[in-house]
């Protein structure tokens, strides 16, 4: 599998209507999900790593039910200057997996900002909460995180270390966002789809002149 500094060319996003998947990452900044995504990509950890500053897409070429799909992950840096993202990231996205460190209680509270911003741009999809790092203390699993229930989550505590529990996210994240996918009702992706129709029927009215406004949106990242 091969991973991928994003270039523009990476980023087409159409590709997402056909039979690719997009799976994003979401968390603060060192909760862990370079780590879980090399984990889960390359049976591989290394204990040391420096920030991720940039955009960067695993792609992962897998089997479901039978069925040859391929999924982009999207990993990006959680810094706080990038506590908003760009709504690119979120763009025709099929699931989310949510990370916070136990060993970082700020990063539990800032929760409620991923998610706010993540249901502003995917109201529906399927997003998994994962408490990381579990390694550096296996008491906290017996820890009530009112956050998953409240919101009505699926909730794993895993860690990016050892392993722990990191194939079974991974591989239920695929199958919800494939889930997602196929039987998507999501509004937004109701209108999406209505307004690349209108788009076609335009052109089909006034042949071949392009509405720009309409492009996908690139990332401009530094
Ligand atoms: N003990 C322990 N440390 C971990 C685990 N996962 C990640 N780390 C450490 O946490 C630090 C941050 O990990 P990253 O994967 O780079 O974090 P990130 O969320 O990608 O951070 P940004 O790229 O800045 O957004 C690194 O020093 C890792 O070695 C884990 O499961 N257990
Ligand atoms: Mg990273």
């Amino acid at each position: 599998m091969a991973e991928n500094a994003a270039g523009f060319s990476d980023l087409n996003q159409d590709k997402y209507d056909k039979d690719e998947l997009k799976i994003i990452c979401l968390g603060d900044s060192a909760v862990g999900k370079s780590k879980l995504m090399e984990r889960f990509l390359m049976q591989v950890y290394h204990s040391k790593d420096l920030s991720t500053y940039a955009l960067t897409l695993y792609k992962y070429p897998t089997t479901v039910d039978g069925k040859t799909i391929l999924v982009d992950f999207w990993d990006t840096a959680g810094q706080e200057k990038f506590q908003s993202m760009h709504p690119s990231y979120y763009h025709k996205a099929h699931a989310c997996i949510m990370v916070f460190d136990i060993q970082r209680k700020i990063t539990y509270k800032n929760l409620g900002n991923w998610y706010k911003e993540l249901r502003e741009y995917r109201p529906e999809i399927p997003c998994i909460l994962v408490a990381n790092k579990i390694d550096a203390d296996m008491k906290v699993t017996q820890k009530n995180f009112s956050f998953a229930k409240k919101h009505g989550l699926p909730f794993y505590f895993v860690s990016a270390a050892d392993g722990t529990n990191v194939v079974k996210l991974f591989r239920d994240a695929i199958k919800l966002a494939l889930s997602y996918k196929l039987n998507s009702c999501d509004f937004m992706d109701e209108v999406m789809r209505e307004l690349e129709n209108f788009d076609m029927d335009k052109k089909d009215d006034y042949s071949d002149k392009e509405d720009d406004s309409l492009k996908e949106d690139k990332i401009k990242k530094t």
